[in-house]
């Protein structure tokens, strides 16, 4: 088994800013020889690398030509060389060689227990108190559920959004619940947040009828679709994290049907989808028998990627 890499913290190597702008000019021309990826997307890997190991701005990334004559990194040359070939010969994700992510204003520990938190989740928490504003009948906003926390990413939104609440996240992983532990306490939000480990509501018996959202990105993939997503998905991040069964629906159906017992009258629920299983969803929702003002929310690109529901 490959050791885990500890996310890169402190910048020991110093490196002459001339070798770094051959290095950087020869990997950008490098490029020119991969066949089956975007261009476009290696380039940004490659400037989002440099810029997370390194002091350099994006804007020194920019001026090369006058990029200061030592830059502080957290590798040497030499090992940034060999990440950087991690990246292209192993599709290893850019985030796994760093161990980092940002989300939202988060900077993330991430590896290969949880999945690598992506840009349209981050809009879930702004849907979040969306619905909490606009529901009539909440009587407090205290009580949150993370069902799936991975690396905590949604927990730490819902925390830093609700001070005075209290998030209760649950994931089946327990290698998942400690990067996410280890993500709270770096924004001092762990006082806030529960860690649970089990099955999506088992953890949360006795706590019926007090969320006053529960909130959840789960598996959704359809299981045969998992071999057909970029290596860099499937070979590097977890299954378990991403299968939803044959037709991907599995944790959604599961966490439709109970969320209801957990929900306080007028709370809501909230979920990430895949493209295209929004009808699927809402028919869920629908025949459930327990919701209200049922409503799909598109992600940025205009795509139904979310469900929410109020419980009457
Ligand atoms: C799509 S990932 C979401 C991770 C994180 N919330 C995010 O948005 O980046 C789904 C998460 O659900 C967890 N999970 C899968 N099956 C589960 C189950 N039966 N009970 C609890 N958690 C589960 C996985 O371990 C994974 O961390």
């Amino acid at each position: 088994m490959q050791p885990q890499r500890q996310p890169l913290r402190s910048n020991a190597f110093q490196v002459s800013g001339q070798r770094l702008w051959q290095w950087y000019q020869q990997a950008i021309a490098n490029l020119s020889q991969e066949q089956e990826r975007s261009l476009v997307d290696l380039r940004q890997e490659l400037d989002w690398l440099l810029l997370e190991i390194s002091n350099l701005t994006p804007l020194d990334l920019k001026l090369t030509p006058s990029a200061p004559p030592i830059v502080q990194m957290q590798v040497s040359l030499e090992e940034l060389q060999q990440l950087w070939q991690q990246r292209l010969t192993e599709n290893k994700p850019v985030q796994h060689l760093t161990g980092t992510t940002h989300w939202r204003q988060f900077h993330l520990q991430v590896s290969k227990d949880v999945l690598i938190p992506r840009p349209e989740t981050e809009l879930l928490i702004d849907l979040v108190v969306d619905a909490a504003q606009n529901s009539a009948r909440l009587d407090h906003l205290n009580l949150w559920a993370d069902l799936g926390t991975g690396s905590g990413a949604i927990a730490l939104g819902l925390a830093t959004a609700f001070p005075q609440g209290t998030v209760h996240t649950v994931d089946c992983s327990r290698e998942a619940l400690a990067v996410a532990q280890r993500n709270s306490q770096t924004y001092g939000l762990d006082p806030q947040i529960h860690f649970h480990w089990g099955q999506w509501f088992g953890p949360l018996v006795g706590l019926e009828g007090q969320f006053s959202g529960i909130v959840s990105n789960p598996p959704y993939i359809p299981t045969e679709i998992l071999p057909t997503l970029q290596p860099e998905v499937f070979e590097h991040e977890p299954h378990l994290a991403l299968d939803g069964g044959e037709d991907g629906l599995d944790a959604i159906q599961e966490i439709v049907a109970i969320a209801p017992q957990y929900l306080q009258p007028g709370g809501f629920l909230l979920l990430e989808m895949m493209c295209g299983q929004d009808a699927a969803v809402k028919t869920l929702l629908i025949n459930q028998g327990q919701y209200e003002q049922i409503q799909i929310h598109p992600d940025l690109a205009g795509i139904p990627r979310f469900a929410q529901a109020y419980r009457i």
